[in-house]
């Protein structure tokens, strides 16, 4: 059995309905260590005839058998194991790669075998300094002349160690002094025991080799044997091929895309500019929220949990007011103290109507309440918090009512402050107490704006048979992390199968604000988001712009053996490297422009604005990614699709 057999092999190309017959039914065998030209009239279906052979070509009719293999052409992954283990191509038109450096080039082909990358460096470096380049190795191919281009396609088509080489008219583009060089590399190469196949238009060329096959009309006119095959020597170790490895593919594109740096380098920044804008928000978001609760916690406790009475309209009905079922007794301020991690629960009011006359105006005393342990002393700006008999007013609303300029003049004042009570059935009491003010406090925006103590309203509110029952309590917690078991548990408490309680910490009111700053921030972001659908557009106009442009580099790839798969994720990574480097870009933009914005709100809050966490930072890689994943796509499956005869015919 032949090591190629060629069974009754016919093409014809369609154009439209009609067909063009090129090979008309031909029937060759070959031997390794055989030099073969196959000579024929041009347009005689010679090249077409190295496609079938190379394994380039599916449609065709006819068998090739291979060691007594039939290559099956329906079966994509054979064909490219065949091309990417046993054939080594030579063109005319050399077809190197453009942005990769003659070794490089020669490496391409070295990635499909399971050499270590030491051995590949070794080998190629070996091959070039074999055809007399060993000193060109670092140039790229448009600075070499056709000869030592011709000399580099060579060294690349021996350098995974086909056993055919195919080379179509590899003379055709060379001076005399090239062509008698590289007809005796090919000599060489037969007389190593491999299997070379070329194509000539030359009789000259045709003369050098062991055996000269002639095409004409689609049928071989002529076989004629000018000497023996080479002897095939015995003690040839082949090397092993393998599939190209995904590490490969990322290590070509990131050779490409530093090949066209600027123009990519414009694609990232775009691309990172909207990346950066998404963090930026995030961030802002995150700094925002941090900010609110600093201040909130500066001016309530975080340990204390307010305890109302629990009512299904409790929204529209003001604690302490009307109806005097839900008033805390002391018997449920007990029970409260008595839960476990709670250190102490303090009883409160909330009164209804309060007012004072201080000179000549009335002062509404919005909000009065009692002091607890949920307040900050940090609130009192001016004088002491309450006492007995005392109370502390809003510095707003009050003091600075009552004198603007000097509003801390108000603490030391003796006043009369009325409210209204209720008795036990509901009936509602007035209540009148002379109050001495002991401070002025600062609410910020929190609701409650006056204070004066449990014990001065409780004495007040039985003077006049109101009821003394608590409004409210304030609840300690022994630590910040029980707060929302005691919560809980407070809010799980029944009596007669109802609740009985609601519970508010503060990580209800800064849930309530988290959610607003959340969807605003999230809005804000997502805006900046839809500049991504731009970048993302950008990638996929850059993608494409880089197969048109690379075409006959994706034909190049596959004759050397590469699959679609390969080649879609030479683009893939393409894309995806851009994404990452984006990311990279737009992380230095968060983080140093976000700290000059700092800086600048700094000034203004006292408090660090941008706070990028990781989650930030890690969802922004995931959007990087997934944006350029998803922009490769077409691309990158045009690229695969390409025809790789019709690839290396492209300009
Ligand atoms: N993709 C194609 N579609 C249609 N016809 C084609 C295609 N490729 C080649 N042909 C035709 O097939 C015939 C054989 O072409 P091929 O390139 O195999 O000839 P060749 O012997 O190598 O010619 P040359 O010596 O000039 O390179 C030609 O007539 C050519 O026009």
């Amino acid at each position: 059995m032949a090591f190629l057999t060629l069974r009754d092999i016919q093409k014809s190309y369609f154009l439209g309905k009609e067909e063009f017959p090129v090979l008309k039914g031909i029937n060759l065998e070959f031997e390794l260590g055989e030099f073969v030209s196959i000579l024929g009239e041009s347009g005689g279906g010679k090249s077409t005839l190295m496609n079938i052979i190379g394994g380039l070509d599916r449609e065709f009719d006819g068998e090739v058998t291979f060691e007594g293999t039939l290559l099956d052409h329906k079966k994509e992954k054979q064909l490219d194991e065949y091309r990417r283990g046993t054939i080594g191509y030579i063109y005319q038109a050399y077809n190197l790669i453009s942005h990769l450096t003659v070794l490089d080039n020669v490496l391409v082909s070295l990635e499909m075998t399971n050499l270590s990358q030491k051995e590949r460096i070794n080998r190629a470096t070996e091959l070039l300094e074999r055809v007399g380049l060993g000193d060109q190795m670092k140039k790229h191919p448009n600075q070499l002349s056709g000869g030592q281009k011709q000399r580099v396609a060579i060294a690349r088509a021996l350098a995974a160690d086909p056993k055919i080489i195919i080379a179509d008219e590899p003379t055709g583009a060379l001076d005399s002094q090239n062509t008698a060089e590289v007809l005796t590399l090919l000599e060489e190469i037969a007389k190593e025991g491999k299997l070379v196949i070329a194509v000539t238009h030359s009789q000259e060329v045709a003369n050098h080799g062991t055996r000269i096959v002639h095409l004409a009309d689609g049928k071989i006119d002529g076989d004629q044997r000018l000497k023996p095959a080479y002897p095939v020597p015995t003690d040839n170790v082949q090397i092993a091929d393998r599939p190209l490895k995904a590490s490969a593919s990322y290590s070509n594109a990131f050779k490409h895309l530093r090949y066209t740096f600027w123009r990519n380098s414009l694609i990232m920044l775009g691309t990172a500019i909207g990346l950066f804008a998404v963090m930026l928000f995030s961030g802002l978001g995150n700094g925002i929220k941090a900010y609110i609760a600093d201040q909130v916690n500066s001016l309530a406790n975080p340990t204390a949990v307010t305890v109302q009475r629990y009512s299904k309209n409790a929204n529209s009905q003001r604690p302490g007011q009307g109806e005097g079922s839900l008033t805390i007794s002391n018997s449920q301020v007990k029970q409260l103290a008595d839960l476990t991690h709670v250190k102490q629960a303090e009883p409160g009011y909330v009164l209804a109507n309060g007012q004072f006359r201080l000179g000549t105006t009335t002062y509404a005393l919005n909000n009065m309440s009692t002091w607890s342990a949920s307040y900050q002393t940090k609130i009192i700006k001016a004088g002491t918090k309450p006492g007995k008999d005392e109370m502390v007013v809003d510095k707003n609303t009050v003091a600075k009512q009552y004198s603007s300029k000097d509003w801390k003049s108000i603490v030391g004042k003796k006043v009369t402050v009325t409210w209204v009570a209720a008795k036990a059935d509901g009936t509602p009491v007035p209540v009148s107490r002379e109050l001495t003010i002991s401070g002025v406090a600062d609410f910020g925006h929190n609701q409650v704006t006056n204070l004066t103590t449990y014990q001065t309203v409780q004495a007040a509110n039985k003077s006049v048979g109101a009821s003394t029952d608590a409004a409210m309590v304030t609840v300690k917690v022994n630590d910040a992390k029980n707060v929302d078991s005691v919560a809980k548990k407070i809010n799980a408490i029944k009596q007669d199968g109802k609740r009985q309680f609601n519970a508010i910490t503060i990580g209800d009111i800064l849930g309530t604000i988290n959610t607003i700053v959340t969807l605003a921030t999230t809005v804000l972001a997502a805006i900046a988001g839809i500049s991504l659908v731009v970048s993302a557009l950008m990638i996929i106009v850059t993608m494409f712009m880089s197969v048109s442009e690379r075409t006959k580099e994706i034909g190049i790839l596959r004759a050397l053996g590469e699959s679609k798969k390969d080649v879609r994720r030479l683009f893939t990574a393409e894309s995806l490297l851009i994404g990452f480097f984006s990311y990279i870009l737009a992380l230095i933009l968060a983080f140093g422009l976000g700290a000059i914005l700092n800086n600048v709100l700094y000034k203004i809050a006292k408090f660090d604005m941008i706070q990028l966490s990781l989650t930030n930072i890690i969802t922004t890689l995931i959007l990087a990614i997934v944006i350029a994943y998803v922009a490769a796509l077409l691309p990158a499956r045009r690229a695969a699709k390409l025809n790789p005869i019709d690839a290396l015919s492209a300009d």
